[in-house]
């Protein structure tokens, strides 16, 4: 029986020698890279969390004690400790683990949002409750040293440093990594401290002095100060969090399971908040991830175990149409700048970087800054195009409507992973972006169905000099053309009614949607309803021509891969109202405003009806209740006519 076969809880783990505890690591690593490169996931993250994550099980009581893991990527292992490992084989599936902590799964899991930097706000409120409630439980926040550059961590840590009594852990799992290398002083800070020359002799040193500290209380460890200072200062001196008022422990190295779980009682003895900083290396043990000089395998799809490769040629993707316009864009546009939040590679602006480093910026994951760093940016006559993930604009939100709208400023949000995504759960669909963008004055927004259209409006959108612009668009592959056959104003007609057809209903597709509302149509037309598709290509606001066109049908459906509670069909709704187009009916097909849990795209939108065949049946179901009623209307005519009445 392999000793990973043994561990079901965190107290298996806590009852482990030493020697068992690097077989036990080594068990670990080996079932992540077995597991994880079939299914998919966050292998790097994990790589480098085996060894920390074995220490906070044992050195502390979860669920008594809470652990939060900031972004929860790499939460895998305390998956593992926590008894999942059986649920590994279908990680990131419908009715599978889920890629990220879950509280439906565990009771040691807490946290459920992936978005990143909330851990130490998290630990914040937790010890706060803690000590209201007079409970002795330790909160211990595990924050990456991308996470930390997140402005929300600054303001918790303001926070936490506020009362020297309450007791905090702050573990900083210090890669050097968030996808690429972290950027910023805080990067340089920790690299400094990570760096130091005297650091690998020092740590040897600090081991020696750790392993001999007693782990004391507060009181002894107070007089114990100058040791520990001694400690700091000979494994390296660094002010900046103890000058916050944050005792700082390390660096540690955080493969090293004794360091580790002594810095930890020491954090856990202190009583105080207290940072632990472990460095550690992202896909450690496994050769392809730690010579992943890009990212280290922080996200891989399915792989070849052994060399790391992927086993499938990734198709062309939305990511990559926009990544090469984009540079193209660049070399007649000197003046545009493109902004990252920490997501160089995903959000296709490698290129853009590899072609102008000075003119692409990445800013940590710090959506809020980046967005108001754009105004600036436009302010001094640049126009700025920051890319990012849809489900994070969320973060950038008052950013994007204060200090870019207020000021009608030219920068341009590209939002990747718009719609759907799916196996990352819930946090990260980008289901919001239309409902928070619809509430901006004078933003316009582009939603590109195809690969032409998307070249085509991010070059509309950055021609804007006077106003913000929006271009949303799918995670994955990308169909190359879903041609229109004609564009009336600035929409596109995709199909019309066929001859002998009447104009039954318009069906207003939305992005991405367009081509399963062709096909939609289609089907529908073999039943002898007649269906006008266009393609708004602006969906904020909506254009003119889309109620013009609504007043030559009898129904109008809107389609959208977004959440319907402020979409794209409730503004249309408004515009008919307001055009008092009060007697076409219209009904809107989008994303109910749940969070859904993770599964695939194509799974997610099936349950939705967001499919052919479901877009076909509702629109089907409308009609002929329209129908009916026009009928049963007819009949009641005819019964209300004198010579009916009388029979
Ligand atoms: C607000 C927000 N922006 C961007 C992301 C995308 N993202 C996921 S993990 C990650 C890097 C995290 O780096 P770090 O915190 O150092 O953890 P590591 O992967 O290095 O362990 C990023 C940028 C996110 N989850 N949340
Ligand atoms: C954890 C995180 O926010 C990202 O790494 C996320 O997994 C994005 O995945 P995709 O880039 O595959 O959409
Ligand atoms: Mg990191």
């Amino acid at each position: 029986m392999t000793l990973l076969g043994s561990v079901h809880s965190p107290a298996d783990v806590k009852r482990l020698k030493h020697a068992e505890l690097v077989q036990l690591a080594s068990e670990i690593r080996h079932f992540l890279i077995e597991k994880v490169s079939r299914t998919g996931g966050h292998l790097g993250p994990n790589l480098g969390a085996v060894e920390l994550t074995l220490a906070v099980h044992r050195v502390f009581d979860s669920p008594q004690d809470a652990i939060v893991f900031d972004t929860g990527h790499q939460a895998y292992v305390h998956k593992i400790i926590t008894g999942r490992q059986d649920g590994f084989d279908r990680l990131r599936k419908r009715d599978g683990l889920s890629g990220y902590p879950s509280r439906t799964e565990s009771d040691h899991d807490l946290v459920e949002n992936s978005h990143a930097s909330t851990a130490l706000s998290y630990a914040d409120g937790l010890a706060r409750s803690f000590q209201l409630s007079g409970e002795s439980r330790h909160a211990v926040a595990v924050v990456g040293d991308g996470a930390l550059t997140g402005g929300m961590c600054w303001e918790a840590l303001n926070n936490i440093a506020a009362d020297q009594e309450r007791p905090v852990v702050i573990l900083v799992n210090d890669n050097g990594r968030s996808y690429s290398p972290t950027i910023g002083g805080l990067a340089e800070h920790l690299a400094a401290l990570r760096l130091n020359p005297s650091y690998e002799k020092a740590l040897e040193s600090g081991r020696r002095t750790l392993r001999n500290l007693p782990v004391v209380g507060r009181s002894l460890y107070t007089g114990l100060h100058a040791a520990k200072s001694g400690i700091k200062d000979a494994i390296s001196p660094q002010v900046m969090f103890s000058d916050l008022g944050i005792k700082y422990l390390g660096p540690v190295d955080g493969h090293d399971l004794r360091a580790m779980e002594h810095a930890l009682q020491m954090a856990k003895s202190f009583g105080g908040p207290v940072i632990v900083h472990a460095v550690t290396r992202k896909g450690n043990g496994f050769a392809p991830a730690e010579n992943d000089q890009a990212e280290q395998m922080h996200q891989v799809k399915v792989i070849d175990p052994e060399t790391g490769l992927p086993t499938k040629p990734a198709p062309k993707s939305w990511t990559d149409v926009y990544a090469e316009e984009l540079v193209r864009i660049g070399a007649e546009r000197p003046d545009v700048v493109a902004i990252t939040a920490a997501m160089l590679g995903p959000t296709g602006l490698k290129k853009f970087g590899e072609a102008y480093p000075d003119r692409c910026i990445d800013v940590g994951i710090a959506e809020q800054h980046g967005m108001t760093s754009a105004a600036g940016l436009a302010m001094g006559g640049l126009h700025p195009v920051f890319a990012v993930y849809s489900t994070f604009l969320n973060r950038a939100f008052d950013q994007l409507l204060m200090d870019v709208a207020l000021h009608k400023q030219p920068v341009t949000v590209t939002l990747d992973r718009s719609g759907i995504t799916g196996d990352d759960g819930a946090s990260h669909n980008g289901m919001w972006d239309l409902s928070i963008l619809g509430l901006i004055p004078g933003i316009q927004v582009a939603a590109p169905r195809d690969a032409v259209t998307l070249r085509e409006e991010l070059r509309e959108a950055v021609a804007v000099d006077d106003g913000p612009t929006v271009v949303r668009f799918s995670k994955g592959s990308v169909i190359e053309e879903v041609p229109a056959v004609e564009r009336v104003g600035g929409v596109d007609v995709l199909r019309r009614a066929t001859a002998g057809e009447s104009n039954d209903v318009l069906l207003v597709a939305v992005g991405a949607f367009a081509e399963v509302a062709v096909a939609a149509a289609e089907r529908l037309s073999a039943q002898g309803i007649g269906v006008t598709v266009v393609d708004p290509r602006w969906v904020v606001p909506v254009p003119g021509q889309i109620v013009e066109l609504a007043e030559q049908h009898r129904l109008v459906v809107t389609l959208e891969d977004c959440g319907r509670h402020g979409g794209f069909g409730w503004a249309l709704a408004a515009a008919l109202r307001d055009a008092e187009l009060d007697d076409v009916p219209m009904r809107d097909l989008a994303v109910p405003n749940q969070f859904l849990t993770h599964k695939s795209r194509d799974e997610v939108l099936s349950e939705l009806g967001l499919t052919e065949q479901g877009i076909a049946r509702r629109i089907t179901e409308w009609v002929a209740n329209q129908r009916g009623s026009r009928v049963s209307l007819r009949v009641a005519a005819d019964n209300e006519r004198p010579e009916a009445a009388n029979g």
